[in-house]
């Protein structure tokens, strides 16, 4: 089981570090030819407009979503997310995303007062120990499709995680406190996918 961690810009490393305790094979992707030797994606938080440029400047945006769509099961954080959602609100002019998830997300959706901040969520499907949540300059989800669902909201009833079938997309980034529930739920998606084939 290869997991690949989109490794264009951002917290590339925190991702294969958290995937590598879990005893994953992780390959960092930078080129095309790197997408077809793995069984799952990692697009880790950074600034997606950033990334959405590498992507299309170093020709992997379109057999990232090609893959996508063949049903790899992708876990975006942040930045990621926006690269995974179908519709981006508050894109900087020309921006992209990959898409895949029929959500709707608006960057940096938090304001320059409190870009940061930190909260606990209960998240049911990770078991009963709240999740430990920071948020850095994070998107929140404004819509879910009738194809997605959210996995957990803020109290205020904000969505800040969702799951469509193999992808999963968070606001903000277990893979810097220790969290490794998301990426473990991520993984059972990858082996299942893997042993189905
Ligand atoms: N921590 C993050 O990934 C921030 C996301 C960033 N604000 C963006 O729009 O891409």
């Amino acid at each position: 089981m290869t997991v690949g961690v989109l490794a264009l810009q951002g917290d590339f490393r925190e991702h294969a570090n958290v995937l590598r305790t879990l005893g994953a094979d992780v390959t960092l992707v930078r080129r095309p030819e790197e997408l077809a030797a793995i069984d799952g994606l990692v697009i880790p938080g950074g600034e997606s407009s950033v990334m959405d440029k590498l992507a299309r400047t170093f020709g992997l945006a379109e057999p990232l979503r090609a893959r996508i769509r063949g049903g790899l099961p992708v876990y975006g954080t942040c930045a990621g997310l926006i690269m995974l959602a179908d519709s981006v609100l508050d894109a900087i002019a020309g921006q992209e995303s990959l898409g895949g998830l029929d959500v709707v997300v608006r960057r940096n959706a938090f304001g320059s007062q409190t870009q940061s901040f930190e909260t606990d969520l209960d998240i049911p499907e990770l078991g009963d120990v709240p999740v430990h949540a920071v948020f850095i300059r994070g998107p929140v989800v404004e819509s879910v499709g009738r194809n997605a669902r959210a996995l957990a909201t803020l109290a205020d009833g904000r969505v800040v995680a969702v799951e469509q079938g193999n992808l999963l997309g968070t606001s903000f980034h277990p893979e810097i406190t220790g969290e490794h529930r998301f990426h473990e739920y991520f993984l059972g998606k990858v082996r299942a996918r893997t042993l189905a084939a």
